[in-house]
């Protein structure tokens, strides 16, 4: 999975095109251009002064400016060629914490938006010679100001994408507002409603927006971008600032987003907050368990910095979150307490009164993921802990009672084989390959479509057969189990180092589904093989990558008709497939089971309510 795409200002340094001295655009007075102010992903931010000075108290002819350069050749243009952070000021310029708009239009091949001039970004002040961190008084006031900003910008429909220190900016002293919290750059601003609608749930687990150090773990999943993940960078960019490191930096590589997304999951929020007050880690527990389409309660969260904001005229930044709670003509809404905000996310306070949650606790499981279809009375087996070496007796015993295997699984050395009656099969075929060779050394990426026994499957695709069922153990051998009698018309596989996303994209648009998928290879030395199957018989198909079991995603999909129809997982993620199709009566059940060893007993309650084992796993189920 190539997670890596995001940017991170510290890892760049591009060299921009020069600016020009003089600017005038969309009918601006003349400004001379200064020194750099910034700069980004994007553009360069530099600082103006007025050619011909002529005094005015309007805030809207002011004497010093910030210009935002962004040469035409920006990625970060719309197609329309103008900068997409364009669009959004229109819908959001007004909003109280943005630095105003003054003007904007192009001029010798750049875009120039001209801006208020706002003084040093936090990042700035953090990182001075000998680095200092803020004081726990001061991140109270960034958080309680900067929750006030994500308010209104929340309110007008949108979600900022970008919370983090360099993008955090006090006013300027020439203003008189140096002590007024700012949040700059709207480049990666979303929507996250329609009108008045939610946007629907999606994922996409490689296409990631954002900066890498501070995003949220539903970004780092490519997940449709939603109020929760501004609250939850706005979390990191506070501990960022209290403690002047976060637990994940220093990865590299092609691989560093996927990298630093495992370590925020696998970090307890106990172990990143331990050198900060409760609050801090109180709101982050809270951020984390938003739901997607959650409105987050910005008043409670605010009150839980109050007792570290201190007195008035000690703070080195001006609260005022009242501005946005109480403007004119606004209706005055109820806001519920933190308590019954708790009670809502089933966060527990403890007996000093602060929320717990039982969530990223960071310790590592591995579980079994077993699923559940019903069926109307289903003769079914299944098999557990069973070594390589009996796995054969035990597929030939099922076969001379007509059972066929409907599912494999691999878990220390072991194997599952979950075997039916299904009269629709006219044979089936399985084999084991060894691969014992590769023990030693991991295979390159070119070479590990031979981790599947390729011959063999050409052989029966050619006489009919398509796989319906992959397992691969944590020493390389693979399972590869063919039928005969599925009305499957075509397949292909492949073998990658990531989940292929981008493959599996490309298949669904040529009308193959996900039809199995597994790991092959053991922690941090792995391959993922997925299936696809054209004539799956799915009408459409959601894949869900998470590094948990992904259950808001999974209730989602349920509720809109789509059932699991396979799953995977790598030492590090979990993958579900669900799909799809015209059969599936949307109150028939289907149901989950995660647990530590093989659930033997609990399957046979299944069994009594005609609940049939439809796909297991074996994988990470990080608490
Ligand atoms: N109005 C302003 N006044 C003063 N400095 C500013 C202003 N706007 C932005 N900056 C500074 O310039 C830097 C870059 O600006 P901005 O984030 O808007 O650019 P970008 O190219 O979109 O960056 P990124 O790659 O982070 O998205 C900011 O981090 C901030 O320090």
């Amino acid at each position: 999975m190539a997670l890596a795409h995001g940017k991170d200002k510290h890892d760049d340094d591009d060299a921009f095109p020069t600016p020009p001295a003089k600017v005038t655009v969309g009918g601006s007075p003349q400004f001379l251009v200064h020194q750099q102010l910034g700069k980004g992903g994007f553009g360069q931010v530099l600082k103006g002064v007025r050619a011909f000075p002529r005094a005015s108290k309007d805030p809207h002819k002011p004497m010093h400016v910030a210009i935002k350069f962004e040469h035409k050749t920006s990625k970060g243009l719309t197609s329309k060629g103008v900068p997409y952070e364009w669009d959004i000021y229109q819908q959001l310029g007004d909003t109280p914490g943005l630095p105003m708009l003054l003007h904007k239009g192009f001029q010798d091949n750049f875009c120039v938006m001209i801006m208020e001039l706002l003084g040093k970004s936090l990042w700035d002040i953090c990182n001075v010679p000998h680095r200092t961190s803020l004081s726990e008084q001061y991140a109270a006031c960034v958080a309680v100001e900067c929750l006030s900003i994500l308010e209104g910008i929340h309110e007008k429909g949108y979600v900022h994408g970008d919370v983090k220190p360099e993008n955090l900016c006090l006013g300027a002293e020439v203003n008189g507002s140096e002590k007024k919290l700012f949040l700059v750059d709207l480049g990666l601003a979303s929507k996250w409603r329609n009108q008045f609608r939610h946007l629907e749930y999606s994922q996409r687990p490689d296409d990631f927006r954002g900066t890498i150090r501070y995003a949220s773990v539903h970004a780092h999943l490519g997940r449709q971008t939603s109020r929760r993940d501004d609250l939850e960078s706005l979390g990191y960019t506070l501990i960022f600032l209290l403690n002047g490191e976060l637990p994940w930096q220093g990865f590299t590589g092609d691989n560093k987003g996927f990298l630093v997304a495992k370590q925020k999951v696998s970090t307890s929020l106990e172990a990143l907050c331990s050198r900060c007050s409760p609050p801090f880690q109180q709101f982050l527990e809270y951020a984390i368990s938003l739901s997607f389409k959650e409105t987050p309660n910005y008043k409670a969260c605010q009150k839980l910095f109050e007792p570290l904001l201190g007195d008035p005229s000690t703070r080195k930044l001006a609260v005022d979150y009242g501005v946005h709670a109480g403007k004119v003509g606004q209706k005055r809404q109820r806001h519920p307490s933190f308590e019954e905000t708790a009670m809502t996310h089933d966060l527990t306070l403890d007996k000093d009164g602060n929320l717990r949650k039982k969530l990223r606790t960071g310790f590592p499981a591995q579980q079994f993921l077993t699923i559940y279809d019903h069926r109307d009375t289903q003769k079914q087996r299944y098999h557990y802990n069973v070594s390589t070496t009996r796995l054969d007796t035990h597929i030939s015993v099922g076969r001379a009672d007509n059972l066929v295997i409907t599912a494999v699984a691999s878990y220390n050395e072991l194997w599952l084989v979950v075997m039916d009656a299904d009269p629709r099969v006219k044979d089936q075929r399985h084999i084991v390959t060894d691969n014992s060779h590769l023990r030693t050394s991991r295979p390159s990426e070119s070479c590990a479509t031979e981790l599947l026994p390729r011959e063999w499957i050409s052989q029966y695709w050619d006489r009919g057969y398509f796989i319906t069922a992959i397992a691969g153990s944590k020493s390389w051998q693979a399972m590869v189990v063919m039928t005969k009698g599925r009305p499957y018309q075509q397949q292909s596989y492949k073998v990658s180092a990531h989940f292929p996303c981008e493959w599996v994209r490309r298949k669904h648009s040529d009308g193959f589904m996900v039809t199995c998928c597994a790991t092959i290879g053991s922690r941090d030395n792995y391959y993922w093989v997925v299936v696809v199957t054209a004539g799956a018989g799915f009408e459409t198909q959601a894949v869900e990558l998470d590094f948990v079991y992904p259950s808001e995603a999974i209730h989602h999909y349920w509720d809109r008709g789509y059932r699991i129809t396979s799953v995977g997982a790598s030492p590090d993620q979990i993958a579900v497939v669900m799909s799809l199709a015209p059969g599936y009566a949307a109150e028939a059940p289907q149901e989950t089971l995660r647990t530590s060893t093989f659930p033997a007993t609990h399957i046979k309650e299944k069994w009594d309510k005609d609940l049939y084992i439809a796909a297991a796993c074996f994988g990470p189920m990080v608490s």
